[in-house]
């Protein structure tokens, strides 16, 4: 696993975004998986500012859904895949078919999420995977104790999910639907390269459970400690807590600069 610490939430986009960029350029069909929350947006402003100013051409991008509510309404804009389209589809101006994702209205839910396991498979599969971080550690939305082997499918949120995610519902916690479909942990360590952002001190104990910590279900995102190419991209803030941060920092200080992250 590599940690960068970055001094903001837009530096850690730009880096990211320029790892995407160099993905691109070696593979322009590239499957690009997405998470949603607050984190990942100055990555896909960064990424979209590349492609408007013409350095990036990402016109046979693919997206990939990580995770989806359960139960809103089709085309409910705090669904996913509204979320999706809004912030990265539409933006990097791909084609609706260039984009997939579990299907959260779907009657038989089961069906539907054995159904995105396989379409991600007949995808080729995912070639970079970002994440986030829930401040419990999850990752798309297995909560702790999500089994470290887990495929798609439907989970229960906590509370503290709830809670966090009002903020998308008027800050209305009756609006945060109870389940979700996610990819399940086994699924995500498939992807090919996990880039996880995590940034301000709300993360900092998570990021530090995640990074130094045991793997353990009861902190999902330690899971990216069994994946060959992971990298862990945190703020000063998130990063306050790692131990070994002046090691992660001096490790990158050092890295060569043709090996990108
Ligand atoms: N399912 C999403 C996760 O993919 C995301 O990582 C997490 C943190 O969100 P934020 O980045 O807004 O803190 O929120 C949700 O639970």
């Amino acid at each position: 696993m590599e940690v960068v610490i970055v001094p903001d939430a837009t530096a850690g986009g730009a880096l990211i975004a320029e790892g995407i960029a160099d993905l691109l350029w070696r593979k322009p069909d590239a499957l690009l998986g997405v998470a949603t929350g607050s984190t990942p947006l100055p990555i896909y402003e960064a990424l979209i500012a590349k492609v408007r100013a013409g350095s990036v051409d990402a016109s046979r991008a693919r997206v990939a859904q990580l995770d989806e509510y359960v139960g809103l309404p089709a085309g409910h804009p705090e669904s996913y895949r509204s979320t999706v389209l809004r912030q990265v589809v539409e933006p990097l101006g791909l084609a609706a078919d260039a984009f997939m994702g579990p299907d959260g209205s779907a009657e038989d839910v089961q069906a539907a999420c054995v159904a995105y396991d396989q379409a991600l498979a007949d995808a080729g599969g995912v070639d970079l995977q970002i994440l986030g971080i829930g401040t419990d550690g999850h990752i798309g939305f297995n909560e702790p104790c999500s089994s470290l082997a887990s495929r798609t499918r439907i989970k229960t949120l906590t509370e503290q999910t709830r809670v966090d995610n009002a903020r998308f519902f008027d800050n209305d916690i009756e609006q945060v639907p109870h389940h979700v479909i996610t990819q399940g942990i086994g699924t995500i360590l498939e992807a090919r390269h996990l880039v996880l952002l995590a940034t301000g001190e709300g993360k900092a104990d998570a990021v530090a459970a995640t990074v130094e910590g045991p793997v353990a279900a009861l902190v999902p995102a330690s899971a990216l400690q069994l994946h060959p190419h992971a990298t862990v991209v945190v703020d000063e803030a998130a990063a306050s807590k790692l131990k070994l941060a002046d090691y992660f920092r001096h490790t990158y200080a050092n890295k060569p600069s043709w090996q990108g992250i």
